[in-house]
């Protein structure tokens, strides 16, 4: 990192190996992935490319699919602008043979398996706070600016860090001086490796932070030095955002592109998992859990709060975000039905920054018009992000809390993240052991050249066949008629 905090601009140098051929493919594995475009850009540029991504899935989705409504009037299920494959099929079993690849001397290699895991990170101390505020708003998908303002991106980010460091110390200074998230992450990858073995996978963890240690370059640079054969990237937000997700995504995404080794190396990506059924079940599990701790747990209003994003990001760039955030809110309320709790929910969008609109309503506004309508008892659901955070911990747990208790709320809860919920560590490990045979090098994939004469191709073909249909069409006796009458 330089001296204005900004994180380091890691080239990766291109290695030596060529890893031409690998061998053989699952056999007894049901592919879990579909092919389909992956955005790595602002979705509203997108250059997709064709790669292999898996959207975890499971029974649930496919009975909500079923259901065929929304959130309120029941969810339907969508193909995302960012190109999310839905529904994959189930693993059966993992191939006893998929152990080996053969490098460019016909050596047989054994398989190293590697899990990124990608996350947020957090200031650890309060020195840290400014420096990391800059590397958030440095990122362009973080703040989007037109591209002619582009190059104002970085003294932007210095103004805004500079200037929000102050009321963000704050709250890091309440929770303890720093965010717990690297401590936790730690945890959760230590829980993944240890529930992977377990199921008999050997696979080294990763952690790559978009905004601070270990910083996601820093993961990919060990990456390497370990000689991992195959990789799938797991970002630890169950719903997928281009503000989270798709932001650590297009960091790799530039990395892998401009590297030898990377970009042959078989990599899936898991681009969000809030519908996989172990990830819903655990959260029935804890909200079940917090509601026994009322005195009458069927008058509590179970209240979702959600981070939440510009409304643009949704309304213009077509982040799913929104959608996930509802259907993953309608699969946790059937699993709570279904176990025999039928409370009133809503949800609410927190955590704003800066004069422009985010997704509606606000949590803080939502909590007011609750207790004046007479709502006395309320617990919290911090959903879309898995551990323990400021945002958690200050905000809801503080902030919140106040605001709910003045408006007239009398009882309040909160549940906690699911950090290394057993159930929901077993399940994430799941899903990297259903999305491993589907990885894919990048390289596998049509090159930009490939593609660049493709789309030749097919312009010279609609040329050719748009001139000879605009001959015949001005040849036919309906247009010399035309013609004749002066009617063009
Ligand atoms: C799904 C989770 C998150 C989304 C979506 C998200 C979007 C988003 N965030 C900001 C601005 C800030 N976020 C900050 C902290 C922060 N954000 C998330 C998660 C999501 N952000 C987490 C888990 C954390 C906390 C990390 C920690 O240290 O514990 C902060 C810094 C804290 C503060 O000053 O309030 C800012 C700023 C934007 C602008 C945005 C979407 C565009
Ligand atoms: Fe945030």
């Amino acid at each position: 990192m330089d001296a204005t905090g900004a994180l380091p601009q890691t080239k990766l140098s291109a290695s030596n190996h060529d890893f031409s051929r690998s061998f053989p493919r699952a056999r007894s594995v049901v592919s879990v992935a579909r092919r389909s475009s992956v955005a790595f850009q602002q979705p509203d540029k997108l250059r997709s490319r064709e790669l292999l991504v898996v959207s975890s899935s499971n029974s649930a989705n496919k009975g909500m699919a079923a259901s065929g409504g929304s959130y309120l009037s029941g969810p339907v299920l969508k193909r995302n602008p960012v190109g999310q494959a839905f529904f994959a099929a189930p693993v059966v079993g993992v191939d006893p043979y998929c152990e080996g690849f053969v490098d460019s001397h016909l050596h047989v290699t054994e398989e190293k398996v590697g899990v990124l895991l990608l996350n947020l990170g957090g200031p650890e101390t309060l020195n840290d706070v400014q420096p990391f505020l800059y590397n958030l708003f440095a990122d362009p998908d973080i703040i989007r600016l037109p591209r002619p303002f582009q190059f104002l991106q970085k003294p932007l980010a210095q103004l805004i860090s500079v200037l929000r460091a102050p009321k963000s110390k704050e709250g890091y200074a309440s929770i303890g001086g720093g965010s717990p998230l690297r401590k936790i992450t730690d945890e959760q990858a230590d829980g993944i490796k240890m529930a992977l073995e377990s199921k008999g996978l050997t696979a080294n963890i990763y952690i790559g932070m978009r905004y601070w240690y270990p910083f996601t370059e820093e993961a990919i640079l060990q990456i390497k030095k370990d000689k991992i054969t195959k990789l799938v990237v797991l970002p630890l937000y169950p719903q997928f955002s281009i503000s989270t997700t798709g932001s650590s995504l297009r960091v790799l995404q530039n990395i892998f592109s401009e590297d030898a080794y990377l970009s042959r190396l078989p990599i899936a990506i898991i681009q969000s998992w809030y519908q996989r059924e172990g990830y819903i079940k655990s959260m029935a599990d804890l909200i079940g859990g917090e509601l026994q701790k009322f005195a009458k747990p069927e008058e509590v209003m179970i209240f979702f709060s959600a981070h939440g994003v510009p409304l643009t990001y949704v309304e213009d760039a077509g982040d799913p975000y929104k959608d996930q955030m509802e259907e993953c809110i309608y699969l946790i309320m059937q699993e709570l039905k279904a176990r025999g709790s039928y409370n009133d929910h809503t949800l609410a969008y927190q955590s704003r920054v800066g004069p422009v609109q985010w997704l509606k309503p606000y949590t803080d506004e939502v909590l007011v018009e609750l207790g004046q309508k007479g709502v006395k008892s309320l617990l919290a659901v911090p959903v879309s992000f898995v551990s323990e955070h400021i945002e958690t911990l200050e905000e809801i747990d503080m902030e919140y809390k106040e605001l709910a208790l003045e408006s007239g709320i009398e009882n309040w809860g909160r549940v906690p993240a699911l950090g290394c919920t057993s159930s929901f560590i077993t399940d994430l490990a799941d899903a990297v052991i259903e999305a491993l045979p589907s990885a894919k090098s990048l390289s596998t994939t049509r090159s930009t050249s490939e593609e660049a004469d493709h789309d030749f191709l097919s312009y010279a073909i609609k040329m050719i066949f748009g001139s000879v249909l605009a001959f015949v069409l001005l040849l036919s006796p309906k247009v010399i008629t035309a013609f004749r009458n002066r009617l063009f």
